[in-house]
């Protein structure tokens, strides 16, 4: 799996949708005049923002991509989609940015394309929640349907292992592709509203702020107008996705130390697990040791100490047993 630490060098084209999203290249630019090569690292990743109809989904993309208000529509052809960079500490990222309607699937309409939705939600690097503070029902539709929607579908087997229920949960694409953390932010548009008229807000920031920290998320408020804003937004959501792919690799390598604990040594007649294996050293020393200590006969059978039944007495016995009272003390 490719992860932020570790860029790999340019191996093919960069598509739209797969595991070659995660795709890192590194390009050298050889400034002119210059003896010393100068390199950028470079990465496309993926964004979808989510949210219900109206809450400006489509100008955040635009004015983000610096198209706003230009045409801009996500389903007319994927690969035309615009890329914006993004700069964090010294290495590029070049964003796409999707928009992206849930509605359909958590109503579970029937003419949706799933195939489309898994392959777009299980690969997208970050996800921008986005409701407009002055409608509740947006907040409350992004919050308590769509975020819950993104994460069954990162928790799901692809479509492909569904139908084959034998196949291993574990192979290299579930291990790369999927389970995989994503960096997540949840975003208050329409700010400029409310700052005219404070009674128009429906969406309190301590609410959002709250459920935010809760799902390990940053929270924002603003509004569409400018794309500088914008940008750094989505620089913190980089910083997101960075952390979560982080865990992701120590995960992956805290499981590939537990299964090489437990691959069978071939070079012990034996089979036994690895993991026994290097603890055979402890556990020589261990006996090197005990062998060493001064050795104590066991006692035999017969000279054992047999052990004697305690009898029992109520709890009652030591006022029971004598009707004599306790002798005075003078
Ligand atoms: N006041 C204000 N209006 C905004 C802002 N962002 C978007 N709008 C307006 O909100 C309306 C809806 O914006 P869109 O970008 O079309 O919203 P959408 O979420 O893409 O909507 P759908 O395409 O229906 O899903 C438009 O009239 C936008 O101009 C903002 O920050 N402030």
């Amino acid at each position: 799996m490719p992860h932020v630490i570790d860029f790999q060098a340019p191996t093919s084209d960069v598509r739209i949708y797969g595991n070659h999203l995660k795709h890192h290249k590194t390009v050298g630019e050889l400034a002119m005049g210059k003896a010393k090569k100068e390199v950028k690292k470079e990465r496309v990743i993926n964004v979808a923002i989510v949210g219900a109809n109206g809450v400006g989904k489509s100008r955040w993309a635009g004015t983000f991509h610096g198209t706003y208000p230009g045409y801009y529509n996500q389903w007319s052809d994927h690969r035309s989609l615009p890329r914006q960079s993004v700069e964090v500490d010294g290495e590029v990222w070049h964003v796409e940015m999707h928009d992206l309607v849930l509605k359909p699937l958590w109503e579970a309409e029937r003419d949706i394309s799933i195939e489309y939705w898994d392959s777009m939600l299980t690969q997208v690097h970050g996800v921008i929640l986005l409701y407009d503070i002055t409608d509740r029902k947006s907040y409350d539709s992004v919050t308590k349907a769509d975020y819950p929607t993104i994460l069954s579908f990162r928790e799901r087997p692809p479509l492909d292992e569904r139908s084959v229920p034998e196949a291993n949960p574990m192979d290299e694409e579930l291990r790369l592709g999927r389970f995989r953390r994503f960096g997540g932010l949840l975003v208050g548009n329409k700010h400029d509203l409310v700052k005219e008229r404070p009674l128009k807000r429906e969406v309190s920031k301590s609410l959002a702020q709250e459920w935010a920290s809760m799902h390990g998320m940053k929270h924002f408020e603003g509004n569409t107008f400018e794309q500088k804003w914008l940008i750094s937004i989505v620089r913190d959501l980089i910083g997101q996705i960075m952390k979560a792919e982080l865990r992701d690799k120590e995960d992956l390598e805290q499981r590939d130390r537990y299964e090489a604990a437990l691959k069978p040594d071939e070079t012990s007649a034996t089979h036994k697990p690895n993991g026994l294996n290097r603890l055979s050293t402890l556990s020589r020393s261990f006996l090197k040791m005990r062998n060493a200590l001064p050795r104590v006969p066991l006692k035999n059978k017969e000279t054992a100490p047999v052990a004697q039944p305690i009898e029992e007495k109520s709890q009652w016995s030591m006022f029971l047993s004598s009707n004599q009272p306790p002798a005075a003390t003078n």
